[in-house]
């Protein structure tokens, strides 16, 4: 997500495993299950050239799709948008190649599953240009009108360092986290099931703001309101403290806000060629078969209106186009919600509890603006101070996080104007793309008086507010406090011999099943349980050599909290 959530501290032995996104929860390998030269199931010769939809075209659609298809069975995809969902990556007229991320932006290494298929894809990443990184020349803080230029943490003032200190020292006095991170780094299974589920059930009543204000470290005001507005990492941590203190912990555990990367070309790429390209090692399928190469006109079906259960254990799906058609089985990645609102939905898909878990799932908010400029000016050496004339910005004003993003000598440059969540997106959403610009501007004025940004522009900006966004309606799951057990609920859906037998047969994945939603490797992993249970539902079954999550979930499976 790039949650407003920062570096997370790290105790790194020189020759440490690396942290992955293991767990903490449903820890599975899910790297080295891809990675296998078993291969991640196989179905019975007559299941080969079943169709099975698959709602939502984002990277959880693509995935699923792309590995069903792999099995020998018949993805049909169904999309409301466009092929890439949160991968949403916008070109600027006339200027090819440079697009704006409006969604997913920089990726930690830590998601092994992700990086496994962008090889596979072939697809290239660089480092992001986060606050105070190794890939961003200087970062100005400025917070309650002072700013601050800084190359590393060194150079900003104490309360800053004290913030730092704080953090650390709270995370290791009330979450455990050398024990923690040792266990992700060790993939010690049973250790961390020990410390995290004790986590889990001290912490899931917590939000985070009440998780730092029973802290020690940061019994100062003043420090809880700094970290909040600055954070460390990635940004400012505020706009997440009403959530449940666990989706920060799952963050840090995971080094998901370490080392960004971009994705070179932008990320919606990923999905589009999950979709487009042949999958060399299907099986049933002749060679070239592609997910795209078995729909019409090479276009996915349009957005779904209706989804029955219909005898026998069928489902019976309506989309905008007036199309009914009728499968056995369906994985569904679209943002649970629209089954409450935009998807006329059958009651009989899912069990009560079930409804209950959608009906109550939080969302984020997140606006971003970007603009083009003629050149990356801000490189341009103040002569009074010797300094570049703009830096990436944190700050408490309106604009949050400035980002600047090089594309390279003698070609335009690209502004990250701002990126907000939550209530500072929403104090943008009835603004259009012109106020908004002139709003961050303005903000920037102020930190910068004599640089002129609107001077550069020469693009229209692109902006995108998910929470108004038709298909999405919110940018990212973010559980609240005493949200687990619904969190539980959904993510292990997808063992379906636990419901009963009118239940099964639709699959739910995607971000927001997912334990990290905000971040693409949940997507990814929450893909991989839909693609096994179908795979499971068709009476198929993995290699003995490489099981799958659902083959050893009774050893791993997540904490149920009762009552
Ligand atoms: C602002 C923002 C910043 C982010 N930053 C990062 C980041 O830096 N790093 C990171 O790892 N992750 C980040 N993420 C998260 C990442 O984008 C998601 O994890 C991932 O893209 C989700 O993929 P998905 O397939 O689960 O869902 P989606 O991408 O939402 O795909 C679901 C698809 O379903 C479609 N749909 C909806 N309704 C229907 C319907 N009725 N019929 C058919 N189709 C329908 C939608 O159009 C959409 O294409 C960010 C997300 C946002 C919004």
């Amino acid at each position: 997500m790039t949650s407003a959530v920062p570096n997370a501290p790290q105790h790194e032995e020189p020759d440490a495993r690396p942290i992955t996104m293991f767990g903490p929860d449903f820890p599975f390998a899910y790297d080295d299950f891809v990675k296998s030269p078993h291969g991640i199931g196989s179905v019975p010769d007559a299941v080969h050239g079943t169709k099975v939809a698959v709602i939502g075209g984002g990277l959880s659609g693509m995935l699923a799709a792309r590995e069903l298809l792999r099995m020998g069975f018949q993805p049909v995809v169904y999309e409301a948008d466009q092929i890439g969902g949160r991968m949403r990556s916008v070109p600027f007229e006339g200027h090819d190649g440079i697009v704006a991320e409006m969604g997913a932006m920089r990726f930690p290494p830590s998601s092994t599953t992700l990086f496994h298929y962008l090889d596979e894809m072939g697809l290239e990443t660089e480092d992001f240009p986060n606050p105070l990184s190794e890939a961003t020349s200087s970062t100005v803080v400025d917070l309650k009108g002072e700013s601050h230029y800084a190359r590393t943490l060194a150079d900003l003032p104490d309360v800053y360092h004290q913030v730092a200190d704080a953090w650390l020292k709270t995370l290791e006095e009330l979450a455990a986290l050398v024990p923690l991170q040792e266990a992700v780094r060790q993939r010690d299974v049973r250790r961390l099931k020990e410390v995290w589920n004790e986590l889990v059930r001290r912490y899931d009543d917590e939000t985070f703001y009440g998780f730092l204000a029973r802290s020690v470290p940061f019994q100062s005001f003043r420090l809880r309101e700094v970290f909040g507005q600055v954070g460390f990492g990635t940004g400012g941590w505020d706009t997440d403290y009403p959530n449940s203190i666990l989706e920060i912990l799952r963050v840090v555990a995971t080094a998901a806000d370490d080392h960004h990367r971009g994705i070179v070309g932008g990320s919606q790429q990923l999905p589009l060629r999950l979709w487009s390209r042949p999958v060399g090692d299907a099986s049933y399928w002749p060679e070239g078969t592609s997910v795209r190469s078995l729909h019409a006109g090479g276009r996915p079906r349009g957005a779904v209106t209706e989804i029955r259960r219909t005898e026998p254990h069928r489902f019976t799906i309506t989309d905008a186009e007036g199309n009914i058609d009728t499968y056995p089985a369906v994985v569904y990645t679209a943002q649970s919600w629209m089954l409450l609102n935009n998807i006329r939905a059958d009651e009989r898909l899912l069990p009560i509890d079930h409804w209950t878990a959608i009906e109550r799932t939080h969302y984020m908010g997140s606006s971003k603006v970007f603009v083009l400029v003629d050149r990356p000016f801000w490189k341009d050496i103040d002569p009074g101070t010797g300094r570049e004339v703009m830096s990436m910005t944190l700050t408490d004003r309106m604009s949050r996080g400035t980002y600047l993003l090089d594309q390279g000598e003698g070609r335009p440059g690209l502004i990250c104007l701002s990126y907000t969540w939550a209530d500072d997106s929403l104090k943008l959403l009835p603004l259009d793309a012109g106020k908004r610009t002139e709003i961050m501007l303005n903000s920037l004025k102020q930190i910068y008086p004599d640089v002129d940004i609107r001077s550069h522009i020469i693009a229209t900006p692109a902006t995108v507010t998910w929470e108004a966004e038709h298909a999405f309606m919110g940018a990212f799951k973010a559980n609240l406090p005493g949200h687990y057990r619904y969190q539980e609920r959904l993510y292990t859906h997808f063992m379906q011999d636990r419901l009963p037998a009118p239940y099964r047969g639709l699959f739910l994945a995607g971000d927001d099943v997912s334990w990290t939603a905000g971040w693409a490797e949940g997507a990814v992993t929450t893909a991989l349980n839909a693609v096994w249970g179908v795979m499971h539902h068709f009476g198929g079954r993995t290699a003995p050599e490489n099981p799958g999550p659902g083959d050893v979930f009774d050893q791993i499976a997540p904490l149920r909290l009762e009552d």
